[in-house]
């Protein structure tokens, strides 16, 4: 199987392997770090074009993607809780009518004051809106308050929603699909600013809405007061909306551009601080190289932010000075009305306050805008990746799977990876009966994983089919027959749990007495080095907690058996599971193995050939085709890749 930590796809197409060497032993400083070798790592991936184009969508074209960018926004809220949604909603709508009577009552205090007349009338005239001021002011207190506590509440669901059905997602797609690196790359990217940007959507989503209403409420007061006021107040905002969005742009074509250098350098930064490497880096005295290639990396990302920032500054500049200028305008058509006795000297006062708020307003509602713009385009990965990963996910069909099997069958079962240039498994017939031992053999790279993975139901063939006593797996929920099948993974996963439960998680759907633990730790011959634990089967198998404890690789594997083994499934896979084995464990392992295949079927994939003898049937694979198939004796008489192969072995030994 792959490596894990091999970088492959774009990210590591597009980053040269080479690192130029530096002199100075210590971590490198941005002064002493090497010159930037390529530009060319920081072209856009070609599987980025689609977010491309979201990163060059025109002011016009966000103006109109707003709309829905806000529906979605609430939906998302309203998914996550209903009732909170609809509490915010009430609440902020209801805080800004009172804002908004605020507003007009200011315009009447100010009308009733600049009045003709004596000055204790003007005052008298001016008490009413005073009073409905100090009310609508107290009453829109309570309700932004409440507002605020609800929309609190709803932040942390929408987040919680948002991540919970990533990662529903991200479990339900067919293993496949992560060999997908398109996939991979659009996981990263919704992993890494999605669910941020889906609860960023929200929190903005409502805010726009407040900043409507306060909005709504300048706009009509100015409305009444001479409507030429109204086109005025949009144009001193034009310019700042259209700085701020060419700014998000700007800040997103910039990530854009940048992805496939932080993943490089993220994975190197993994690799230079992680427990598991430590130990090589250290031998192969590779740590100034890696170093090197991260400072490399590193200096691409900060140029590129350095640039960028210096745009955005520019930009904004600009929509500053021509906003400046538009209100400067309205300001002046205002004196105009005034000069020319369009209007009164009351109803300016009014005007000037409302054209106050209402930029104010405006300009709030164009960032916020903006905000819910640049949240979106990042929003919409992590909603494109939801897209793509329904489209990979899992069939569900509602047939039952069969109650165990007496025979599977394989027919012309044919595998490719994503891109891969040749089936890694080619064409493969074979059948495995109840009680059987098969064993899968072949040199590496050959399919024998593959097949594996194809027999446990975590890949689907892309042409043939496997049966269970006639019945297509393919046409069965995937779920319900892996429920039937334990697997030891040539690199079994070590769950950072107690020992206890890294068993027990073999059938974590029911509950374990420490004794059924046990008695799968003995057949896996995990007994004897887990009572030796500082706190036996509680002991937490993990470096990274306090008290936890680590094993060796062959513990693990040992445990890994264990886990297998506690399944109780009725097809037993094992990929090497001996390979970190020591003689006396391995024996152990194989005399539990034929035990186990009584009432079961084994899988064995090894390349000890010892092992391989005593298996009923032997599959011989090479480049994904099954080559040789039959016992040991008869293999043997035939002469051809197994004899070599277990000769060769043999005769290993026997010079020893
Ligand atoms: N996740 C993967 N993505 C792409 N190609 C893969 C992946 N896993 C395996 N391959 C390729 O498929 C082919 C078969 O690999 P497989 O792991 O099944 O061989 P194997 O016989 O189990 O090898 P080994 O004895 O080394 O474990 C190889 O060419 C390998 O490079």
């Amino acid at each position: 199987m792959a490596d894990p930590t091999t970088e492959s796809g774009p990210a590591a197409a597009a980053a040269p392997q080479t690192a130029p060497p530096i002199d100075d032993d210590s971590p490198a400083g941005p002064d002493a770090m090497p010159p930037v070798p390529d530009d060319g790592e920081l072209e856009l991936p070609y599987w980025l074009t689609s977010t491309e184009e979201a990163a060059n969508t025109s002011f016009p074209q966000m103006v109109r993607r707003l709309p829905r960018l806000l529906r979605e926004a609430w939906l998302l809220g309203w998914r996550a809780s209903p009732r909170t949604t609809l509490a915010v909603l009430i609440l902020q709508v209801a805080a800004g009518v009172a804002a908004a009577v605020g507003l007009i009552s200011v315009v009447g205090v100010l009308d009733g004051l600049l009045q003709a007349g004596p000055t204790p009338e003007r005052v008298r005239a001016a008490v009413p809106s005073l009073l409905l001021l100090i009310l609508a002011l107290a009453l829109r207190g309570l309700l932004a308050s409440a507002a605020t506590a609800a929309h609190g509440r709803l932040s942390p669901m929408v987040y919680e929603a948002a991540e919970m059905r990533l990662l529903d997602l991200t479990t339900r797609v067919d293993l496949a699909t992560f060999d997908d690196p398109g996939w991979r790359d659009a996981m990263e990217r919704a992993r890494d600013r999605g669910i941020f940007a889906a609860q960023q959507v929200v929190d903005h989503g409502i805010e726009v809405l407040t900043h409507l209403v306060g909005l709504a409420a300048a706009a009509s007061v100015l409305a009444v007061l001479h409507p030429v006021l109204l086109p005025m107040l949009v144009l001193a905002v034009v310019p700042t909306a259209w700085a701020a969005v060419r700014s998000a742009k700007l800040g997103y074509r910039s990530k854009l551009r940048l992805i496939a250098v932080w993943r490089r350098q993220r994975m190197l930064a993994y690799l230079l601080a992680a427990r598991e490497p430590a130990a090589e880096l250290r031998a192969f005295t590779v740590r100034r190289f890696l170093l090197t290639e991260v400072g490399r990396l590193l200096r691409i990302s900060t140029l590129e932010e350095i640039r960028v920032i210096g745009r955005k500054v520019r930009t904004n500049l600009v929509g500053q000075a021509l906003s400046g200028l538009a209100t400067g305008l309205a300001y002046v058509v205002l004196l105009w009305l005034l000069w020319t006795g369009r209007m009164e000297l009351a109803a300016a006062g009014g005007a000037a306050y409302a054209i106050n708020i209402g930029i104010g307003k405006l300009t709030e509602l164009a960032f916020t805008a903006n905000r819910v713009y640049e949240q979106g385009l990042y929003f919409s990965d992590f909603q494109g990746f939801c897209e793509m990963s329904l489209s990979h996910a899992e069939p569900e069909p509602d047939r039952p799977a069969p109650d165990g099997f007496r025979e599977i069958r394989l027919d012309e079962v044919t595998f490719s990876y994503p891109d891969a240039d040749r089936p890694a498994v080619n064409g493969v017939s074979m059948t495995l009966r109840r009680g059987q031992i098969i064993a899968l053999v072949g040199e590496n790279g050959s399919g024998k994983s593959t097949l594996a993975a194809l027999l446990a139901g975590l890949y689907r063939p892309q042409k043939g089919r496997v049966t269970w006593d006639g019945v297509d797996v393919a046409r069965v929920g995937p779920e319900a027959m892996r429920e039937q099948v334990a697997v030891v993974m040539q690199e079994p996963t070590r769950w950072p749990l107690s020992a206890r439960l890294n068993i027990a998680i073999g059938r974590h759907d029911r509950p374990a007495t420490l004794a059924a633990v046990q008695e799968s730790a003995r057949a896996g011959d995990a007994h004897g080095f887990v009572v030796e634990l500082p706190r036996q089967y509680e002991t937490l198998l993990s470096r990274h907690f306090t008290d936890g404890a680590d094993l060796s690789g062959g513990q693990w594997q040992r445990l890994a058996v264990s886990r297998a083994f506690h399944r109780d499934a009725s097809l037993l896979i094992c990929d090497e599971p001996t390979a970190n084995l020591d003689a006396r464990a391995e024996h152990e392992v194989y005399r539990r193995l034929r035990d186990l295949a009584a009432g079961r079927t084994v899988v064995l994939i090894t390349h000890r050939m010892a092992s391989v003898r005593e298996a009923d049937r032997i599959y011989v694979l090479d480049h994904g085709v099954v080559v040789e198939e039959g016992g040991h004796e008869e293999l043997m008489a035939a002469d051809g890749l197994y004899a070599q192969l277990f000769t060769l072995q043999a005769d290993a030994y026997r010079s020893e």
